[in-house]
């Protein structure tokens, strides 16, 4: 790829190390290791002209090893930026939400995730070996928790769910810190990365920072908190309005969507505009770079084709769901879908127009109506309750099914809504997205009748997608953990309180069963804290009770910021209901609810799992 003449891209900063050009691409393709994204989250042992100078006297035909000499005698070891500080504010051992919690096993685990928040809390510290030494890490002032493993940064998604948890575990000042990090991130740059590095300043993700300061705000009656982050909240939501803005062009039965000028189809009608993930970026992912040449060899002799690749890559990264055959032309020549048929080499995010996304945007503008509301301007109170309004509307002609009751993603192109079934789907009922027609499904309970029949086929939480064997991470078999709590609240909020606890209870149960086989079940509540055991994972699996996920770009990670969090959260809200199931004896395997005390449990093997989520799978099929 000779790719690092910008052209048409907007690149996502100007370092010459971490983000573009040679340098960058010459040790990416020495492959020196095996995470794409190690080398461009080292700091610079020296200051950038003598780095770059010393790259130039590499020349054009170094081999491996002068590569990998120049990157030891020039860079230090991930992570030098960042100080792992383990006195939290505020941070007690034993939170009052461990008193909510009914099972003493389910307290002792919840002990020791709100341990964990120990190890995973960082601050951004100054540049240890020269003043001019340089690293890409997006430096903030306060302290902040990371997901874990690879993921050495904040993360922007990943941090509401972080943020609940924190509030769970009582540890409010970390959570305001973050929220504040977050305001001074978006008053910088505009907008809030994808993470914590120069290298993702071309992207997002999902958009929560409002819902963030809401929950922030709901816990600790920080309304100068609120007054703060007003106008900066209203500039994010700007940029998305502003940059990531699309029309369809059909509507789902195929009729042509009216522009505001007929003879002019740029003319886009304001009452049919809705978001989607939309990156300008037509070159290799700095922190994925040789999955991204890897990916986009085949359109070697196509230009045009590898530089829209590119694009959507970054949009699919954007959307946190990276990667997922939601974001892939699953269409065949001959008009039908295939959706395990096709590869990465297929994707087309910035031709979807995704539940998620608009879901999320819908509870900006209602909770920011509502933040106006409360510190009393009625103008921009109106103005986002009708954008609100205004959205749920468009999401209902575009993206709603009535014969499914539920929403789907769409086709921008031609209107057509995706045939697969995703619980990505069910974001509108978490955050009461509902135009007319959607509404009289969402008074009756009935909306998205799939989901309530995957929490009866899944006993360990539910997968991403029911397309199997894709080798991406939001595909099946793997169990997010913001997915089951979305879900769960959708549930909550639709009326169906039995099956949001036993979606709970299910999440609960493949965690807990990590922990306990990665060495947690040793815990007692005499063990001190620093020898606590048991790792908590990244993602599930939906075929087995306590596996971890797989599949994606890299190896499973463990820490991990929003899987304690969910685990917290659910705890704090249902404490009293959950049990701790057992994860060891036979019959244990995708066993609903199995308390430690209750017997009889419903199957024994991971085949035998399989197979009997396999069975009721082809039997609930719609
Ligand atoms: O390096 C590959 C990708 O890694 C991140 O994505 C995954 O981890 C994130 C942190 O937990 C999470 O927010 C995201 O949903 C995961 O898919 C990163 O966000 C991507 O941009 C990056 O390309």
């Amino acid at each position: 790829e000779a790719g690092y003449v910008m052209a048409s891209s907007n690149p996502p900063c100007t370092s010459q190390i971490y983000c573009s050009g040679p340098l960058l691409d010459t040790v990416q393709r020495a492959r020196l290791f095996n995470d794409s994204k190690t080398f461009v989250d080292m700091p610079t042992r020296r200051g950038q002209y003598e780095v770059l100078s010393a790259f130039d006297q590499l020349g054009t035909n170094a081999t491996q090893e002068d590569v990998a000499n120049f990157v030891a005698e020039n860079f230090d070891s991930p992570d030098g930026e960042l100080a792992l500080v383990e006195d939290l504010p505020e941070w007690q051992a034993d939170p009052p939400v461990l008193s909510q919690i009914a099972d003493p096993h389910l307290s002792i685990w919840a002990k020791s995730l709100n341990f964990i928040w120990t190890k995973l809390y960082r601050i951004s510290k100054p540049h240890q070996i020269c003043n001019e030494c340089l690293s890409s890490s997006i430096t903030v002032q306060r302290g902040f928790i990371v997901p874990g493993g690879r993921f050495r940064e904040f993360y922007y998604w990943d941090t509401y769910w972080i943020v609940l948890g924190l509030l769970a575990s009582d540890l409010h000042q970390i959570a305001i810190d973050m929220v504040e990090n977050m305001l001074d991130v978006v008053e910088t740059f505009g907008f809030f990365p994808n993470g914590g590095r120069i290298y993702y300043l071309n992207r997002s993700q999902p958009p929560m920072l409002t819902a963030m300061v809401r929950e922030v705000v709901a816990a600790t009656d920080n309304v100068a908190l609120l007054r703060r982050a007003l106008p900066i909240l209203e500039m994010e939501h700007d940029w998305w309005m502003s940059n990531r803005i699309v029309a369809p062009t059909f509507f789902p039965n195929g009729t042509l969507v009216p522009t505001l000028n007929a003879t002019d189809p740029g003319s886009v009608d304001s009452r049919f505009a809705l978001n989607a993930f939309v990156v300008a970026w037509e070159h290799p992912r700095p922190e994925s770079y040789m999955e991204d040449v890897a990916t986009t060899q085949v359109f070697a002799n196509d230009t045009l084709r590898r530089k829209q690749a590119y694009r959507d890559i970054a949009a699919g990264a954007e959307s946190g769901w990276d990667f997922s055959t939601r974001w892939l032309n699953t269409t065949l020549p001959d008009g039908t879908h295939n959706a395990a048929g096709a590869q990465l080499t297929d994707i087309i995010t910035s031709d979807i127009l995704p539940v998620d996304l608009n879901s999320i945007l819908y509870d900006m503008e209602m909770t920011m109506a509502n933040f106006h509301g409360r510190v009393g301007t009625p103008a921009g109170q109106q103005y986002f309750s009708h954008a609100a309004s205004r959205r749920a509307e468009a999401m209902d002609l575009f993206l709603f099914d009535p014969a499914t009751a539920c929403w789907n993603d769409a086709r921008l192109s031609t209107g057509e809504q995706n045939a697969e079934w995703y619980p990505s789907n069910v974001h509108p009922m978490w955050t009461g997205a509902h135009g007319t027609l959607s509404a009289p499904f969402a008074r009756n309970g009935t909306l998205c009748p799939k989901l309530l029949r995957d929490v009866e086929t899944y006993h360990t939480g539910l997968p991403s997608s029911e397309v199997n064997n894709t080798a991406m991470q939001w595909d099946f078999p793997n169990v997010w953990a913001p997915i089951q709590h979305y879900a769960v609240l959708g549930l909550l909020n639709n009326g169906q309180r039995d099956a949001a606890v036993k979606l709970a209870q299910q999440y609960i149960d493949t965690a807990f069963c990590a922990w306990e086989e990665t060495g947690g079940s040793e815990n007692t509540r005499q063990t001190p804290l620093a020898d606590l055991r048991g790792d908590m994972f990244e993602k599930f699996d939906a075929r087995s009770l306590g596996r971890h996920g797989f599949g994606g770009e890299y190896k499973v990670q463990t820490g991990f910021g929003w899987s304690n969090a969910v685990a917290l959260d659910l705890m704090r809200r249902f404490g009293d209901e959950l049990a701790a199931p057992q994860c060891t004896e036979p019959g244990a395997q995708g066993a609903t609810n199995s308390a430690r005390a209750s017997t009889g449990h419903a199957t024994g093997s991971l085949a035998v799992a399989t197979a009997a989520v396999a069975a009721v799978f082809m039997a609930l099929a719609f």
